[in-house]
């Protein structure tokens, strides 16, 4: 059995790829290198470079090798430049995505893991942590483009009894792999923990806070940070539980705990020992107020158990991959 992973060259990709790797799993790596990288593809893995929606490529894929499982992370995800330029997330998320979906089922694949987001939320009703049955109010294109996927991969199962999916609704995703091997590589990242260490480490002149007039504790907008590590390894329970018979599931993949833009940035500073100039800024648009995430699920689920849940870990590690890219 080999598990073919999309975006495996990404940021989150190549950190699960290593994780499976290490869990003596065949991998198949399929990325176009838009923004993912061939050096940060473990080398036991095989990449073929090319586009998800590429149907002769995917046709070769599956008759060379026995996929049983695709982790689906290829895909666009900054939320501000879906707001500038929405048809290209929903070609890349959601029309691609479609063409995928199609392709797994003809080729007879029974799971499916499909990264999906906090961002199909929006500003949740309550303030309590989210819950996977909270109502769906996404308020950027990359949220709808995720959404949809979603709601693809809901009515394709039905129709097709032997396919199942796992969607994990990732929550703001940070930090890099402790043993050092990978990180979050791709320049001009708009991420606010990725913009702070470039910040900290000189590679920028200052940081804009986006909004500071938000219905939340101190203005800014509150997020829920999870570390890369977990993330991945959520990946590797959601395959386990599939192959033992699993039905389709949703899950939350965040910590409970939400952090401020301004939390985030103290820490940053703190653990970089570094005063960098921070400028307060007008609102983002798409930017949702609070989204902190109710995880009971994947844990009792995926028996998914969090080993980083620390925002000064998520920090450390990734000042240290930040120190090791030169721009
Ligand atoms: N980073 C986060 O905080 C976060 C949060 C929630 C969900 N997600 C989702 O997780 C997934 C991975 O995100 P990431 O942060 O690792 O981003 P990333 O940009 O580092 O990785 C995406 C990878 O997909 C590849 N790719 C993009 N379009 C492709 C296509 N059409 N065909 C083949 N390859 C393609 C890119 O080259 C890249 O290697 C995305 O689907 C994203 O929406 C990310
Ligand atoms: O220079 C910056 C960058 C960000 N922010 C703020 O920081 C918060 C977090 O922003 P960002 O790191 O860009 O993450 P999100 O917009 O929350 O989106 C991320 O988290 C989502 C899940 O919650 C994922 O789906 C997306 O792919 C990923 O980009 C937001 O309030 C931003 O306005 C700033 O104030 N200044």
């Amino acid at each position: 059995m080999t598990v073919l992973v999309t975006g495996g060259a990404g940021y989150i990709g190549s950190h699960t790829v290593w994780s499976l790797i290490e869990a003596g799993e065949r991998v198949v790596v399929l990325d176009c290198l838009s923004t993912g990288f061939e050096w940060a593809v473990a080398p036991e893995a095989i990449l073929y470079k090319g586009d998800i929606a590429d149907q002769a490529l995917l046709n070769q894929i599956f008759s060379s090798h026995e996929i049983d499982t695709i982790i689906h992370f290829a895909g666009s995800v900054a939320v501000p430049e879906s707001v500038a330029n929405p048809l290209k997330y929903y070609e890349n998320n959601t029309a691609k995505s479609r063409a995928l979906i199609a392709a797994a089922i003809e080729a007879r694949i029974r799971n499916f893991v499909f990264s999906s987001t906090a961002a199909v939320y929006g500003t949740p009703v309550s303030s309590d942590p989210v819950l996977e049955t909270a109502e769906l109010h996404p308020e950027s294109p990359y949220g709808s483009s995720k959404l949809m996927t979603e709601i693809m991969l809901r009515d394709a199962a039905f129709a097709h009894p032997e396919f199942n999916y796992t969607a994990l609704r990732y929550f703001n995703v940070a930090g890099s792999d402790p043993k050092g091997r990978v990180g979050q590589s791709t320049a001009g990242a708009t991420h606010l923990l990725k913009v702070a260490c470039e910040t900290a480490l000189g590679k920028r002149a200052s940081l804009s806070v986006f909004g500071t007039d938000y219905p939340t504790p101190d203005g800014t907008c509150v997020r829920d940070y999870i570390h890369v590590s977990d993330l991945a390894n959520a990946h590797l329970k959601a395959v386990d539980r599939m192959r033992q018979g699993g039905d389709s599931l949703i899950a939350n993949c965040g910590y409970g705990t939400g952090y401020s833009v301004l939390e985030v940035l103290d820490c940053v500073k703190r653990v970089s020992g570094t005063d960098f100039t921070v400028n307060l800024a007008p609102r983002r648009p798409g930017d949702a107020a609070s989204v902190v995430a109710n995880a009971q699920k994947a844990m009792s689920e995926l028996d998914w158990i969090p080993q980083h849940n620390d925002l000064e870990f998520i920090v450390k590690t990734a000042l240290s991959w930040e120190r090791t890219l030169s721009v």
